[in-house]
């Protein structure tokens, strides 16, 4: 007998197709301790019962299949160490993720933003914004992270006719991206990009990689937006370049203290536009991620593999 934790909610149409498939479903609300060492499968991680499973004495645990596409918050080395493999929901966040990207450009380019403000104050500033607005042809994008999400924002970004820059590890190329350069030699072209994107997972490479230096070495005026993980950035030095004015904008969807503390200086920072880690949402998404589990999990019933989606626990992605 197999047993699904069901730690994130599987659409109620697929649940009697588990069941004829002669799958036991455990709702993580209903879970009982005896039970902890009967679960092979977790769908979704959740961090009060994962644990536990793990260090219950002969446990069955074998896959987990994580609601997200970053496995950062994941205990990866016990994971490694104990032969659990982890699939991860990359892929389905690529266009929202994508689209609230070219939503920053535009609010920072076209006068949105100064309109916004002019607006709350009932002020007609027709000739002083609109001299300030910019188009987007021959303007450069740096995309840090080429995988699914990086790729979709290059393609945008190409359609409004942008140049566009993808940043791996490897030097991979990418269909979309003009120029692939490494995360070790993208500082030849930093200060000429506009726009600087980190879309790269949270690994020990990736952790705090923007920091003070970077940010220096950006162009004036350019904009930086941060739809990774918040660990990747110096929040400080971050914000200390936009109350220099040195950065002329930035927005980010995720924060190293989520949910963002009131006490935060980040909420009221010049020029800082804060999606409370929204980018990714998509009104199915819980079918979505259930698309990329029943991939799996004739698979992993036949011979205990993946067909999609495997994270490498070493590489953190
Ligand atoms: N804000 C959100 O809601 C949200 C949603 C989904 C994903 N994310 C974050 O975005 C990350 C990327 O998602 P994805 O689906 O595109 O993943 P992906 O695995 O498809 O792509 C990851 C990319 O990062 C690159 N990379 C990894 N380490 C690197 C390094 N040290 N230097 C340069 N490049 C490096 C890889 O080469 C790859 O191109 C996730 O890990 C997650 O942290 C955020
Ligand atoms: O990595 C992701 O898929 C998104 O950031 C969503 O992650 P979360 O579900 O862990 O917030």
């Amino acid at each position: 007998m197999t047993v699904i934790l069901a730690a994130e909610p599987i659409p109620e149409q697929h649940v009697e197709d588990l069941q004829q498939q002669g799958l036991t479903i455990i709702n993580l609300d209903n879970v009982q301790p005896e039970q902890l060492a009967t679960i092979d499968i977790m769908f979704g991680w959740n961090k009060m019962v994962g644990p536990k499973i793990l260090a219950t004495p002969n446990h069955r645990l074998k896959w987990i299949q994580a609601a997200s596409s970053g496995v950062d918050y994941l205990p990866l080395a016990t994971l490694s160490e104990q032969g659990i493999i982890v699939s991860n929901a990359k892929g389905m966040h690529a266009v929202p993720i994508a689209q609230t990207v070219m939503s920053y450009i535009l609010y920072f380019t076209r006068g949105i933003r100064q309109s916004l403000s002019s607006q709350a104050n009932k002020e007609w500033r027709h000739h002083e914004i609109g001299r300030a607005t910019e188009t987007l042809e021959h303007r450069t994008i740096m995309v840090f992270g080429t995988g699914q999400i990086g790729h979709q924002i290059a393609v945008y970004a190409k359609a409004l006719g942008l140049k566009t820059i993808g940043i791996n590890r490897h030097g991979e190329k990418r269909d979309a991206f003009d120029e692939i350069l490494t995360d070790q030699d993208y500082q030849t072209k930093l200060a000429d990009a506009d726009f600087v994107v980190n879309m790269m997972p949270l690994t020990p490479e990736t952790e705090n990689f923007f920091d003070t230096a970077f940010f220096n070495a950006m162009g004036e005026g350019h904009y930086f937006f941060n739809l990774g993980r918040g660990a990747s950035i110096n929040e400080t030095a971050l914000m200390a370049q936009l109350n220099n004015g040195h950065l002329a904008g930035a927005a980010i969807d995720v924060a190293q203290t989520e949910p963002l503390p009131e006490t935060s200086p980040l909420w009221t920072t010049t020029n800082l536009v804060i999606t409370p880690h929204i980018s990714g949402y998509i009104p199915d998404i819980h079918e979505r991620l259930f698309r990329i589990f029943e991939q799996n999990l004739p698979v992993f019933l036949t011979d205990g593999q993946l067909a999609v989606n495997q994270v490498d626990l070493s590489a953190g992605y």
